[in-house]
């Protein structure tokens, strides 16, 4: 091998070079040259640094050393030639994982797990790489998770088994086992439990029998500390929606058995994550964390695809060891635009099940149910611990279809769904811009009417009234993008959308701030109570003539801010599939861009079409795109799994 300082200003050269033309962040290349700095840098250990960092940027939390052997191209989104070039300027790299290991491990810069811990920026985890900060996430969220999934709950499968039959009907007409009574007897065993599925597969149903099944298992019911948040506001105001609703309904079915109402009254509201452990201004750490524990029994979070790696660490610090954590979502959604898939990678086993003989006889004495072979396996303590939902309520139609054909990669399926003419689905090929202007002109029509109805009327009677239907009504339609940039990006549509409407003289766009504009919050901030993703619209305030509040609704609640003390907002006509996580509209549009890209992919298009629940329109200007994205999965490298591991009990 040839004197490893021989290539190092060539490889500087080289990386300046590709973040000159905007291949690499400027980040990545300023923390290769930071490593360099803490002592002897080989070309491999820059390299290695450049690439692990640019990683990090792509959701990735470490890096394979057996891809950077057969060389990470796509995982950069790099062509051959580009990492060809790179490789070539950092002279003979190991083609091995472990040779790269071996070659690592040699470096001060980097903790090799059996050497003495310096607080090296690098770790080394067998064959992977790590970013320190991601490694110490990693690890804490793998053994929290592990140990949560192996500690055993005394159950009286007899108790359990009677509960189950008062809270779940009896006329079920589905096939095979009853997926969400399995879900709620396997949660009550374990301090861990997640439940996945689709959209409408009944997860907030589940979730209502297990509350009242926990109060009805435990000693004393009216002790218990339930906790309820999501990634968002929206989402935890939707959540605590859907629950408060689903135990109404069972208050009456369970009677005097049970004290349900008053129960749900004890509850308190549905929290941001961030409100919950007590995020603080500047600061990455939170108010709450091992030394200061949240002061709860059951937390249940709702829309756990979007958690990212460093917040699900945070919040597995922050649960008291005797508490139960039950996380709701989709697996098959976009993970966060953040590092880490932390659901995906924890559900690895759902579809398959992967059960034990003791959890299948565990299922049968506590729910009556048995699991049919196939679900059997040797899946390991958090398999035993999680159940996918398999059947959807609400989308049987043709967006479900449409949804299924997309997440199991039949392209052709989804494309004769979209063009079958059905109600509900709908297919713009080879379209013009005009199109979603159109589509945007008759969706956002019906809160414009109420706004401009309202705004003539001078808005005196039932201001707080008009202003919740002005809210209500720009929710129920909405434009998604899969880039920002471009004439079919958020930017693009967002400025296309307001000049149509101001065209149409249903807008008056004048400046940055307008009567009408609809927005989005893109950071937390905390002195004016905005979180990141909160939508709100533009209207005139009341108190000050001539100056305007945003609005926003929380549940059934409309609160307000001064316009001009919102820092980080963008116009919300148009916003990316990732932002509209958790959210659902009556009607949805995907506008897709002209080419794929890297960020196009089959869990972006299935998160835009499950965002619909009555009317999907997906507008593509080239029509191959589509079966493009159904073909590119998402991966991101992780070694949650791997470290979360086997054996089942
Ligand atoms: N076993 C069941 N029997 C009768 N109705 C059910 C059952 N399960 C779910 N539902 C109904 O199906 C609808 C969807 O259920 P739910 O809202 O719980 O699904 P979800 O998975 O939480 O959906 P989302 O992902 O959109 O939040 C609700 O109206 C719910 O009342």
């Amino acid at each position: 091998m040839a004197k490893p300082e021989a290539n190092i200003d060539t490889l500087w050269a080289e990386l300046a070079r590709l973040a000159e033309e905007g291949e690499l962040r400027r980040l990545s290349c300023a923390f290769a040259r930071f490593v360099a700095t803490l002592g002897a840098a080989p070309p491999a250990l820059v390299l290695a640094s450049a690439v692990l960092s640019e990683l990090e940027g792509h959701g990735h939390s470490c890096v394979q050393l057996a891809d950077l052997g057969s060389g990470p191209a796509e995982l950069l989104g790099w062509s051959e030639e580009q990492w060809k070039d790179l490789a070539r300027a950092a002279g003979p790299l190991p083609r091995t994982g472990k040779a790269w290991a071996q070659l690592l491990a040699g470096c001060q810069q980097v903790w090799d797990r059996d050497a003495f811990d310096y607080d090296q920026p690098l770790v080394l985890d067998g064959e992977r790489l790590y970013l320190r900060r991601y490694w110490r996430d990693e690890t804490l969220v793998a053994q929290a998770v592990r140990e949560r999934a192996l500690q055993a709950r005394e159950v009286d499968a007899g108790t359990v088994r009677g509960w189950l039959d008062l809270l779940f009907a009896s006329d079920r007409q589905a096939e095979g086992p009853d997926w969400q009574k399995l879900a709620c007897a396997i949660a009550l065993r374990g301090s861990v439990a997640i439940i996945t599925g689709g959209p409408g597969t009944g997860k907030t149903y589940t979730v209502a029998r297990l509350l009242a099944l926990l109060f009805a298992t435990a000693p004393e019911a009216g002790s218990q500390r339930i906790a309820l948040a999501a990634p968002t506001g929206k989402a935890a105001a939707r959540l605590k929606q859907s629950i408060d609703k689903a135990l109404g309904e069972l208050a009456d079915r369970v009677g005097p058995r049970l004290p349900l109402r008053e129960l749900t009254l004890r509850m308190g509201a549905a929290r941001t994550l961030h409100s919950l452990l007590g995020a603080r201004p500047d600061s990455r750490a939170f108010a709450h964390h091992r030394g200061n524990p949240l002061d709860v029994d059951v937390l249940i979070v709702d829309e756990a695809s979007m958690v990212h790696l460093e917040m699900m660490a945070s919040l597995l610090d922050a649960l008291p060891p005797g508490a139960t954590l039950i996380l709701l979502g989709d697996k098959d959604q976009l993970a966060s635009v953040e590092a880490g898939a932390v659901l995906g990678d924890l559900c690895h086993d759902a579809q398959a099940g992967a059960y034990s003989r003791a959890t299948c006889d565990y299922v049968q004495a506590a729910c009556g149910e048995t699991l049919p072979g196939d679900f059997l396996g040797d899946g390991g303590p958090l398999a035993q611990q999680t159940v996918m939902l398999r059947h959807s309520r609400r989308f049987g139609g043709p967006i479900g279809q449409l949804a299924l054909a997309v997440n199991a990669g039949d392209a052709v399926r989804a494309e004769s769904v979209l063009r079958s003419g059905q109600d509900g689905v709908r297919w713009i090929e080879n379209a013009q811009q005009q199109h979603v202007l159109q589509l945007a002109q008759s969706g956002y029509g019906s809160y414009l009417d109420v706004l401009n109805t309202g705004l003539k009327a001078g808005f005196n009677t039932n201001r707080e009234e008009w202003v919740r239907q002005v809210l209500q009504r720009f929710e129920s339609f909405r434009i998604l993008c899969a880039v920002r940039d471009g004439e079919w990006g958020v930017s693009g549509l967002n400025e296309a959308v307001a000049g149509r409407l101001a065209q149409a003289g249903l807008l008056r766009p004048q400046g940055e701030w307008y009567v009408g504009r609809p927005v989005m919050v893109t950071r937390n901030d905390y002195t004016t109570s905005v979180y990141n993703g909160d939508i709100g619209v533009t209207l005139p305030d009341p108190a000050r003539p001539g100056a305007l509040r945003v609005y926003f609704l929380e549940g059934d609640k409309v609160r307000s801010v001064l316009a001009t003390r919102l820092r980080n907002v963008e116009t919300a006509f148009a916003m990316t599939v990732h932002k509209s996580q958790g959210s659902e509209f009556r009607h949805t549009v995907l506008a897709l861009p002209r080419e794929r890209g890297a960020v196009l992919t089959r869990e972006l298009v299935y998160t835009g079409i499950t965002r619909a629940s009555e009317q999907f329109t997906l507008v593509s200007p080239a029509g191959a795109v589509l079966a493009e994205a159904i073909a590119l999965r998402t991966h991101r490298t992780s070694g949650l799994r791997g470290m979360i591991g086997t054996p089942a009990r």
